[in-house]
């Protein structure tokens, strides 16, 4: 049986502050959760009856203060996150705002801070940002992408932390867009409880038409 066989998704949004002038991004430490003590983007899942913009903007608004108007929040791509036996993919909506209004502040789930783009704490982040958000800083939208994740055992967490320090500069190569790949482990007090085991991600989207298919359902690049 394929351990990655999803049967239903949960809609998400994941919204990035980027500041171009300053060549910042505005990052948030998540204090608690999925994704707890990783530095991301704000966002959260979609509620009934919105669409996926308008859960973007309510999360933003909750986790960081500030609010972007419509035309500001552009979507810049969808990843689905699958997950070694878990049956419900993720499905994340994407958006850029380069602009925004409001005073940035914290809450209990998010400390947010602004990093120059060439200080980006990847090692503290999900490992497949490392992949994609080059690409988003650099404006190539839109991206589609599907990132396989599994839960870390003990051992597997040791054999992990052998391979990665036996090669730290194992990035991932743009140019290879389908791998499996082992990278950094965030720290030995608070580790990262998956790490990626292969991804796939599609950046020449030309032709493609609008509506992607993911497990039988329709996910929009349109909002
Ligand atoms: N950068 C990045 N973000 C990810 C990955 N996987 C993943 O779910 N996310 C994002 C999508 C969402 O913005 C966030 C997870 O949403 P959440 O569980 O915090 O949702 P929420 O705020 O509605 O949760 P809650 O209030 O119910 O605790 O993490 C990933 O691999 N990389």
């Amino acid at each position: 049986m394929d351990p990655f066989r999803i049967t239903s998704k949960k809609v998400l949004t994941l919204v990035m502050v980027i500041d171009k002038d300053q060549k910042k991004i505005l990052l948030g430490y998540k204090k608690r959760g999925f994704g707890a003590h990783l530095w991301n983007g704000f966002g959260g899942k979609v509620e009934p009856g919105e669409t996926p913009k308008e859960g973007a903007h309510r999360e933003l608004e909750e986790e960081a203060g500030i609010t972007v108007t419509p035309e500001n929040l552009k979507k810049a791509g969808i990843l689905l996150f699958l997950f070694e036996n878990d049956p419900v993919a993720l499905e994340t909506h994407i958006y850029t705002a380069y602009e925004h209004d409001g005073q940035i502040r914290e809450c209990d789930e998010m400390r947010p801070q602004w990093f120059d783009f060439a200080a980006i704490p990847f090692d503290q982040m999900w490992e497949d940002d490392k992949i994609w958000l080059p690409l988003l800083l650099k404006g190539q939208d839109p991206f589609f992408g599907r990132m396989y994740f599994k839960r870390k055992s003990i051992g597997e967490q040791e054999q992990v932390d052998a391979i990665s320090s036996a090669s730290s500069s194992a990035d991932a190569t743009l140019a290879n867009h389908s791998t499996t790949m082992t990278s950094t482990p965030f720290t030995k007090a608070e580790p990262k409880p998956f790490y990626m085991s292969d991804y796939h991600l599609e950046l020449d989207l030309t032709g493609v038409p609008k509506d992607v298919a993911l497990d039988g359902t329709v996910a929009s690049f349109e909002n």
